[in-house]
């Protein structure tokens, strides 16, 4: 492989723009058959010439609404790029007591509270069908290599890891209330953001090996005799939290690019497409091909 192809795509939430410490070579900005992504996305070198994709999903000035993201314009870019793996970063409460502001967290499981709004399939609103397996939201061989390197990127920086936890998605843009907050805990959530879905959804469809690493930054609205989450609350480790996570981002990288599990998500969605029939457009076939070339060309 050239080292000009990109393999791995990052996604910065809330306070993550940009990855200003890797070096920055050009801006692309692919019309997807979905749209344009959420900002035109940069194309930055890792020391050995290696390079990343890295696309702000509010947009680089946050002018995107959780609920209006395209996320599926981001995820087919960023697959038309070349990339195999997805590392999102994102912005979240907590629902913990031992999840403080300034924590990371690598989740293992969803709950999605988002309401509908959000196109959510690649297949919606096309003549295929298919139902991607989704049990496991994230890939698993890449948390699991993360739960290694993220702990060891932030060894001595005094950043907390937590492992194996569950987010719970909502829709927003207002934040939970208390009521809604207790329910959540109550269900075994361990954070919670408006971001983590369709992503991790459209990433499993286009077989993209996709994680979140979360950092925390309030907590949320189930603490008793305390103030509920505000976005001022929120920016007051958005910078922090941003800074350690272009640290990690810039610590990993290199040796994610060189693991032997990027490509393991390839193949997934061979057994979830209903067999071919005439009934099936050539028209969404064609749409179809832009994410999932090896079925649909
Ligand atoms: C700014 S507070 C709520 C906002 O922050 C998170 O964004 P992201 O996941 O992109 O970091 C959360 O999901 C909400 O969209
Ligand atoms: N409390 C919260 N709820 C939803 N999304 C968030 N992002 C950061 N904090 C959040």
């Amino acid at each position: 492989m050239s080292s000009d192809q990109v393999q791995i795509g990052v996604i910065g939430g809330s306070g993550l723009y940009h990855l200003d410490n890797l070096t920055f070579i050009k801006h692309v900005n692919p019309e997807t058959p979905w749209g344009f992504p959420s900002s035109p996305i940069s194309i930055c070198s890792l020391p050995s010439g290696a390079r990343v994709a890295f696309l702000a999903r509010h947009g680089t000035g946050h002018s995107i609404n959780p609920s209006a993201v395209p996320a599926r314009a981001n995820i087919a870019a960023l697959k038309s790029l070349g990339a195999h793996t997805v590392l999102a970063f994102s912005a979240v409460g907590s629902l913990r007591e031992e999840i403080a502001p300034g924590d990371f967290v690598l989740p293992t499981q969803i709950v999605d509270r988002t309401k509908g709004v959000r196109p959510a399939s690649f297949f919606e609103g096309t003549s295929v069908v298919a139902h991607a397996a989704f049990g496991d939201p994230f890939s698993t061989k890449l948390v699991q290599w993360l739960e290694r390197e993220v702990a060891k990127a932030l060894e001595g920086r005094g950043v907390k890891l937590h492992t194996d936890k569950t987010i719970v998605c909502m829709e927003g843009p207002q934040f939970s209330t208390r009521a809604e907050s207790i329910l959540y805990r109550n269900w075994g959530c361990d954070i919670i953001n408006m971001s983590v879905l369709p992503e991790a959804k459209l990433a499993r469809e286009a077989e993209l090996a996709y994680a979140l690493i979360a950092t925390a930054t309030d907590y949320d609205a189930w603490r008793p005799h305390e103030e509920t989450v505000t976005a001022a609350e929120v920016f007051k480790t958005l910078k922090t939290n941003a800074e350690t996570s272009r640290h990690v981002a810039a610590t990993i990288l290199e040796d994610l690019h060189a693991a032997d599990f990027l490509k393991d998500e390839v193949g997934s969605m061979k057994f979830s497409i209903m067999p071919r029939s005439e009934a099936q457009k050539d028209e969404d076939r064609q749409k179809l091909a832009y994410v999932l070339p090896d079925y649909f060309s």
